[in-house]
């Protein structure tokens, strides 16, 4: 990644500890072989500095006697060079975790390459020029080093999406591998995915996001739990939330500042204010009809849009809430609008409170639910109603799976991937 990815201000190259020139492990000898190729290199005994050197990276011709394993990733570093990479002596290739050769040959193919492979060999011409690249979506074969070296293949100058199909077989050698790659790559906001799921209360949105996120791999965003917690943090700091308070500027003005200083933690379906964990609490209907009242107040939603957006993080995000996308994300590519009617709503709060305990009335949830769908939607600033490229989703009749796999569905849709 240091050899491909452009130096950027504040931002030359990686460093990589725990690795370096004094190592006895066989493969640091991947070193020279990445200098061949024009990766710059310099280290100390147990560091390594790697830094994008020639440009476009040189075609090599080698024996990867030596590195079988390592080579991998020359073969998807061939796909940045300026011209044809033979990988020779890698026959091993065959008899690894599944046949490697064709693997690499494949997934290569897949992107725009020409590949030619041989019984232990393998080159590799990589697409002429930035249009002949390809969207793909990478097959991993339960092979960890697929998985990762192919994750290199996101540096392509189309900026392509590439997708890592099973990315979790990592966790043979590198359980982490893609929140550590995550965590050193920038990438432009408006290109990291995200789907947004809005809709009245009870109507699943909160079950059906943190499925799909877990399902995807990507980061959650509960925005209600943000307007809940201005509620809780208000009772606090003894400042009102009833509605006609709220209607003073003054009060207005205090609140707003309230949510741009909140000092919140998520971890998980954890939720942390002040370092005291509020997490059931949060939850209470009484919080909801507090959330409910802060959330029509314009400087709190205007506090709360940088603290909203600082999710949207790789490797995506999928986020919950009422006007994720008319205004917080109105980019997401998808916008998923669910709804049930109201009985079905209150029957699921009301199963949902009872089996955690909380004591619970049918139609006092019911009164409670419709009026706060009826704030929520008549309010002037960001009021609840579907954006105009929301696809709609009446859950009434479906289980939470049958609703997560429309949503898959509805996703795999939008990225159309080469080869598949
Ligand atoms: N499609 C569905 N069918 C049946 N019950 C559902 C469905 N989706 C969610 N639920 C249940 O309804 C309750 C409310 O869902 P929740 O996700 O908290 O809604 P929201 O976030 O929209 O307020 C939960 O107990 C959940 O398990
Ligand atoms: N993006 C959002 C999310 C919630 N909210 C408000 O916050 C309240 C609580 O949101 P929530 O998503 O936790 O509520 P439920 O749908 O889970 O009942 C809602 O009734 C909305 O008034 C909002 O205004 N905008």
């Amino acid at each position: 990644m240091g050899a491909l990815a452009p130096a950027s201000p504040g931002r030359d190259g990686i460093t990589i500890e725990g690795v370096g020139l004094a190592s006895i492990q066989g493969d640091i000898r991947f070193v020279e072989a990445a200098r061949l190729m024009g990766a710059q290199i310099t280290g100390e005994a147990n560091r390594l500095h790697i830094r994008r050197g020639r440009w476009p990276l040189q075609a090599i011709e080698l024996d990867c006697n030596h590195i079988p394993d390592a080579a991998m990733t020359l073969a998807v570093m061939a796909l940045y060079a300026d011209g044809t990479t033979t990988l020779r002596n890698i026959a091993s290739w065959r008899v690894k975790e599944t046949d490697r050769i064709v693997a690499m040959a494949t997934e290569c193919r897949k992107l725009g390459a020409t590949v030619e492979e041989g019984a232990d060999f393998i080159r590799i011409t990589p697409p002429a020029t930035p249009a002949h690249w390809r969207a793909a979506s990478i097959h991993t074969y339960d092979d960890h080093r697929v998985a990762m070296c192919f994750s290199l293949a996101a540096f392509n100058p189309a900026s392509l999406p590439v997708r890592i199909e099973d990315p979790k077989c990592v966790a043979k050698t590198f359980p982490d591998y893609f929140e550590a790659l995550f965590d050193v790559c920038q990438a432009d906001a408006a290109r990291i995915p995200v789907i947004c799921i809005d809709g009245p209360t009870a109507s699943g949105k909160g079950t059906l996001a943190a499925e799909v996120a877990q399902r995807l791999g990507y980061h959650l965003l509960d925005s209600g739990a943000l307007y809940r917690l201005v509620g809780l943090a208000a009772g606090k700091a003894g400042l009102s939330t009833a509605e006609d308070d709220l209607r003073q500027p003054d009060q207005a003005q205090r609140l707003g500042t309230l949510a741009a200083g909140l000092q919140v933690r998520f971890d998980g379906p954890r939720i942390w204010l002040d370092s005291v964990e509020v997490s059931d609490a949060l939850r209470s209907e009484v919080a909801g009809m507090a959330a409910s009242r802060v959330s029509a107040v314009p400087e709190v939603r205007a506090a709360l849009l940088t603290l909203q957006h600082g999710f949207r993080r790789l490797p995506g995000l999928v986020a919950d809430g009422r006007d994720m996308g008319t205004v917080i994300f109105p980019d997401a590519p998808l916008k998923v609008y669910l709804t049930a009617s109201a009985e079905q709503r209150a029957q699921r709060r009301y199963k949902q409170l009872i089996s955690k305990g909380i004591a619970a009335n049918i139609d006092s949830l019911l009164a409670d639910l419709e009026k706060r769908d009826h704030r929520d939607s008549s309010r002037a600033h960001a009021p609840l109603k579907p954006a105009e490229d929301a696809l709609q989703l009446d859950n009434s009749g479906l289980d939470v799976e049958q609703s997560v796999q429309q949503v898959l569905n509805w996703w795999q849709g939008k990225t159309v991937f080469s080869g598949n």
